[in-house]
């Protein structure tokens, strides 16, 4: 279902001036993975990136049992987080069989299935999340799932800010842009619309207490999501800088004192999205760095890859809670 007319009106007024104004799409209604009538007129409809479709592929037989869809950037990272998954949740699987990339037909994203458990990659930055984020959503609504049923969990990586610890994973309370700003902003039909980015409060206490029993070291904050890992960041080190150190310093700690603790790519828009949707989310992304102390990340790979796992133990850890494992 759409918004209500009224919201409509607004639309299409700004359009009809010629006017790019800023205009806020409330959620009024149940949660809903689609809000799109189109797609009901539509004979058939292919989720290109990850190479699925709802006439290819029997959606419900394949996904109607999904609770917990878990995104992170790296491919290999979500290839290795849905074997562990296989350990964790005691899947069985038959001599010889192994986990496939369900999304194989295309070499954007990898997407795994672990019982009720979706692994899948996004990529990197805003575009490419988004993208997997409407497809994700769609599939889910072929398979008939429920979207009060579904979490969506972000299982990253971010600079820190400020007195944390490279190592600390941060829960997101809230995500804002490179400005401050807590929505994530769309240039749609000539306008540029605004989504808030809001995320799940009962459920970050939730996973806060995870990590305390899993003594994984955690804290919540807001999160900035930049549109690039250079410029974007403040950072000194790219191919272009038209900034002073004391310019970044003065940025970073700007954005610390508004409670800002770390900043990473995605989380305004997963952030964005799964609220339109109307669905629980979280974003536990691990700090590699403190940035107030540095921009590049050159700390040892096997430090680096035990620091990534801190998420996705905190994430399989509720998971296993909420399926009446431990
Ligand atoms: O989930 P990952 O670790 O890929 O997220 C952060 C944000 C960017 O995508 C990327 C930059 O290195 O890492
Ligand atoms: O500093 C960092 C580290 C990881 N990811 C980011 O986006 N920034």
């Amino acid at each position: 279902m759409h918004g209500s007319v009224d919201e409509l009106g607004i639309l299409m007024g700004q359009i009809l001036f010629g006017v790019v104004q800023y205009s806020r799409i409330v959620l009024k209604n149940e949660p809903s993975f689609v809000r799109n009538p189109s797609l009901a007129c539509m004979e058939e409809d292919v989720l290109y990136h990850i190479a699925l479709g709802d006439k290819s592929h029997d959606l419900k037989e394949m996904f109607s049992d999904v609770k917990f869809v878990c995104f992170g950037g790296s491919p290999g990272r979500m290839q290795k987080f849905a074997f562990q998954l296989v350990d964790e949740l005691k899947y069985k699987m038959t001599a010889g069989q192994t986990l496939c990339n369900v999304a194989g037909g295309s070499d954007r994203y990898v997407l795994y299935k672990v019982g009720p458990v979706i692994s899948v990659s996004h990529g990197m930055g805003i575009p490419s999340l988004s993208i997997l984020m409407h497809e994700i959503l769609k599939l889910l609504h072929h398979a008939e799932c429920s979207p009060s049923d579904v979490t969506f969990f972000r299982i990253g990586t971010s600079g820190g800010l400020g007195s944390l610890e490279p190592g600390t994973v941060v829960i997101s309370e809230a995500a804002v842009d490179g400005i401050l700003r807590p929505y994530m902003e769309v240039a749609t039909l000539g306008m540029i619309i605004q989504h808030p980015a809001l995320l799940n409060q009962e459920l970050n206490a939730e996973l806060m207490a995870v990590a305390g029993e899993a003594e994984i070291k955690a804290v919540c904050g807001k999160t900035m999501c930049t549109y690039d890992f250079y410029e974007g960041q403040a950072r000194l080190d790219g191919a272009f800088c038209d900034y002073t150190p004391e310019d970044k310093m003065a940025f970073l700690k700007r954005a610390h004192s508004r409670r800002v603790a770390n900043i990473e790519m995605e989380s305004l828009c997963f952030a964005a999205m799964t609220h339109r949707a109307g669905i629980k989310s979280a974003v536990l992304c691990v700090t590699l760095l403190d940035r107030l102390k540095g921009d590049q990340i050159c700390t040892p790979h096997d430090i680096m890859e035990e620091w990534q796992q801190r998420p996705q133990r905190i994430v399989i850890k509720y998971i296993r809670k909420q399926l009446g494992l431990e």
